[in-house]
């Protein structure tokens, strides 16, 4: 049997937080002989702190053998303390009416005190997700605020909008996802990212020549992909939870299992390739390695694409902006 792991995850009580839990108890995220440590966090409010307990009592009564302890707190250095993965989820969610923008100010100082934190006590090797909207620039101010960790540990996700992209080009050519390889979203997870399936194959033929429509990629497709968090919200009146928990689980099991060679999307500081400054947190293909992702690089930008990679990059700037002043 291996050592166990120990995995912090924020927002613990909150919906996104009950759909996750539970999978990476039952071995879904790091594999069914990886024991697991679950550290939890809420906030120190009475409600919360209730609602965890009542979700640890669960746990518990789930028997998982892989769940090899618990810890829940208020404090985020008792859950981070040597946490080889972490996952922040808590934040406030947006509500109907509302882009995830508008939490910026709101939720960016949780990630300043929680990047401080993991700077301090966690693993030199953790592997941070950052969910919590605006996602990538709560994941910049993250690893801002921890100098002395390295900048790759930290991520964003953007593995919601891949999975949802693979759906809309799974229906729209009537194969099966899990055929689709090579597929990519760039940039921020907001109405802006770019679903890129230029380089999209199935069984080796271009999706782009399958679907051989340019007004449908224009005026479908990348609108319902980037919307596709407000739809939900639309509908359920409550943001999109159990798929955001199940692209958490396949980000970071890709992360540390590896993707076999194949593409996935995830939101890491830049190199400076594709023009996107160093130290953005950007949304790329990568594949993944032995614990390590690599960016996929020298993929031909054409105008369109150039244009749309700089819009959501612009936004991201602004972001990065709009939270300068928590860094100084
Ligand atoms: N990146 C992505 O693709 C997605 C991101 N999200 C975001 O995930 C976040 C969580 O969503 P939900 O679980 O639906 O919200 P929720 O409101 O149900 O749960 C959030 C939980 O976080 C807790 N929390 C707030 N501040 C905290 C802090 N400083 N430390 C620890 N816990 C804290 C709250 O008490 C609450 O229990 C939101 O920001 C939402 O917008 C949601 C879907 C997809
Ligand atoms: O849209 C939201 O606010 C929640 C989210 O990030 C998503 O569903 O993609």
């Amino acid at each position: 049997m291996k050592q166990p792991v120990r995995v912090a995850v924020t927002g613990a009580a909150g919906q996104i937080g009950y759909s996750l839990l539970f999978r990476i108890a039952s071995g879904e995220m790091l594999g069914k002989d990886q024991p697991v440590i679950l550290q939890m966090l809420e906030v120190p409010f009475e409600k919360a702190q209730a609602a965890l307990k009542g979700v640890m009592m669960e746990l518990d009564d789930c028997a998982f053998p892989l769940l090899a302890g618990m810890v829940g707190s208020d404090d985020p250095n008792v859950a981070f303390k040597d946490a080889d993965y972490a996952l922040l989820v808590g934040a406030r969610p947006r509500g109907p009416g509302m882009e995830r923008s508008d939490l910026l100010q709101e939720n960016a100082k949780i990630f300043t005190v929680q990047g401080k934190a993991l700077n301090d006590v966690a693993s030199r090797n953790v592997k941070v997700l950052v969910v919590g909207n605006p996602a990538n620039t709560n994941a910049y101010i993250a690893m801002k605020s921890a100098p002395d960790l390295p900048a790759k540990n930290f991520t964003a996700m953007l593995r919601l909008d891949h999975n949802r992209a693979l759906s809309q080009l799974a229906s729209k050519t009537g194969k099966a996802v899990a055929d689709i390889e090579t597929m990519t979203v760039w940039g921020n997870h907001s109405p802006t990212m770019y679903a890129d399936y230029r380089f999209a194959t199935i069984a080796g033929a271009s999706v782009k020549d399958m679907i051989n429509d340019e007004d449908w990629n224009r005026t479908v497709f990348l609108p319902t992909v980037g919307k596709r968090g407000g739809a939900i919200i639309e509908a359920r009146g409550l943001s999109s939870a159990a798929s955001a928990a199940n692209a958490a689980i396949d980000h970071m099991h890709d992360w540390a299992l590896g993707t076999n060679g194949k593409w996935v999307t995830m939101g890491i500081p830049s190199d400076g390739s594709y023009g996107i400054p160093e130290g953005v947190m950007y949304g790329v293909p990568v594949t993944c390695a032995n614990g390590e992702y690599t960016r996929v690089e020298g993929l031909e930008i054409d105008a369109f694409s150039r244009e749309r990679m700089d819009f959501t990059l612009n936004e991201l700037l602004e972001e990065r902006d709009g939270v300068a002043h928590l860094l100084s």
